[in-house]
């Protein structure tokens, strides 16, 4: 019998939201993705076109019987959901608001995932009358196509949910990682120590954008998507590793603010693709081409690193 949910409801439909109900839907899914905001949902729906396109060319699992319903209307959107996946934006008190009020509408044993960035679950779950059905499921964007999920429980999550949650992740064929519970999980811990260190060399002007750019993509990125961390190391000597972290370990970005370049850019309304301009600024078109070009990209990798042995 599949451990995937019968029916299960997206909570949150922006860039998240349309991709993680497409995912579901695919593998067989009755999914209901809902939103507050009548224009998040308008804009869901067209872009859920677009992703089950992805999903087809990545000829990721497809089973008979899944859906996608779009609506504003939460207590519609909950009837008769087995899991609910909670995306709406990364603020505690938003978080906590939105699981006391669906717990308040739900019987005791749906289960409610949070696609929290790092938010710890214990805490989030402070809120909740039942904490024990609340577990961290932490998925990548774009979640139509990175397919590893971080699955965290809370100090009180109950560990049944655990090995269940584990089920349906490798249901529709994505590879679950079980964490210990720790602000940012393990993936955006790893993410953040990069970003901090981009940030901060190119406020000091070391390196162009561009330059940034295309080193970490092929230094870096190329090398650690067919050899993880741990394997690197072996690759390139424990000893190698001990004598550069010896001196480079100290000289390292430790700040622990938002870097000054992030924040002026945001004063400027520069969010990225969302408003049009961010880290590059983007002419008439140019956020769509850029968006078609990665997603082409990262279609071809995954399909190429799903054809090679794990190493
Ligand atoms: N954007 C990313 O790259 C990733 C985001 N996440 C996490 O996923 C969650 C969602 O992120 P995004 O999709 O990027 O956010 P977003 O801001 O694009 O979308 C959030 C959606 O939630 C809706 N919303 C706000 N209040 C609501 C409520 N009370 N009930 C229902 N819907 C409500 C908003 O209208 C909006 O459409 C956050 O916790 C974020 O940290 C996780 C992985 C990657
Ligand atoms: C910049 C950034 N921040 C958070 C996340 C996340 O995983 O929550 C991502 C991502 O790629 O998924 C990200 O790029």
């Amino acid at each position: 019998m599949s451990s995937l949910p019968r029916i299960a409801t997206v909570v949150g439909s922006g860039t998240m939201g349309p991709g993680i109900a497409a995912t579901l839907a695919r593998a067989g899914v009755t999914v209901r993705l809902y939103d507050i905001s009548t224009e998040a949902i308008e804009r869901a729906e067209a872009a859920y076109g677009v992703v089950q396109g992805v999903l087809a060319a990545v000829d990721s699992p497809s089973a008979p019987g899944g859906s996608v319903t779009f609506g504003t209307d939460l207590d519609a959107s909950l009837e008769g959901s087995e899991l609910i996946i909670e995306a709406v934006p990364e603020r505690l008190d938003l978080k906590q608001k939105v699981l006391a009020d669906l717990e308040a509408r739900i019987g005791d044993e749906v289960i409610i995932a949070t696609n929290t960035s790092g938010i710890p679950i214990t805490t989030m779950g402070k809120s909740m009358t039942l904490p024990g059905r609340l577990i961290g499921m932490h998925w990548s964007n774009p979640p139509h196509l990175i397919p590893m999920i971080e699955v965290i429980p809370g100090e009180d999550t109950d560990p049944a949910l655990v090995e269940k949650l584990i089920g349906i992740v490798k249901a529709f064929d994505y590879v679950p990682v079980l964490e210990k519970e720790i602000p940012g999980f393990v993936e955006n811990r790893v993410l953040y120590a990069i970003l901090r260190e981009c940030m901060a060399l190119l406020d000091e002007g070391i390196v162009t954008p561009e330059g940034l750019d295309a080193c970490v993509k092929w230094g870096i990125g190329y090398k650690l998507s067919v050899v993880g961390p741990t394997r690197l190391l072996d690759m390139a000597g424990l000893d190698i590793y001990q004598a550069v972290s010896g001196y480079l370990n100290k000289e390292l970005d430790a700040s622990t603010e938002t870097p000054k370049l992030i924040l002026d850019k945001i004063a400027e309304g520069k969010l990225g693709f969302k408003s049009g301009a961010g880290m590059y600024e983007y002419g008439p078109g140019d956020v769509d081409a850029k968006r078609k070009e990665i997603i082409t990209g990262l279609i071809a990798a995954r399909k190429t690193l799903s054809s090679i042995p794990e190493v």
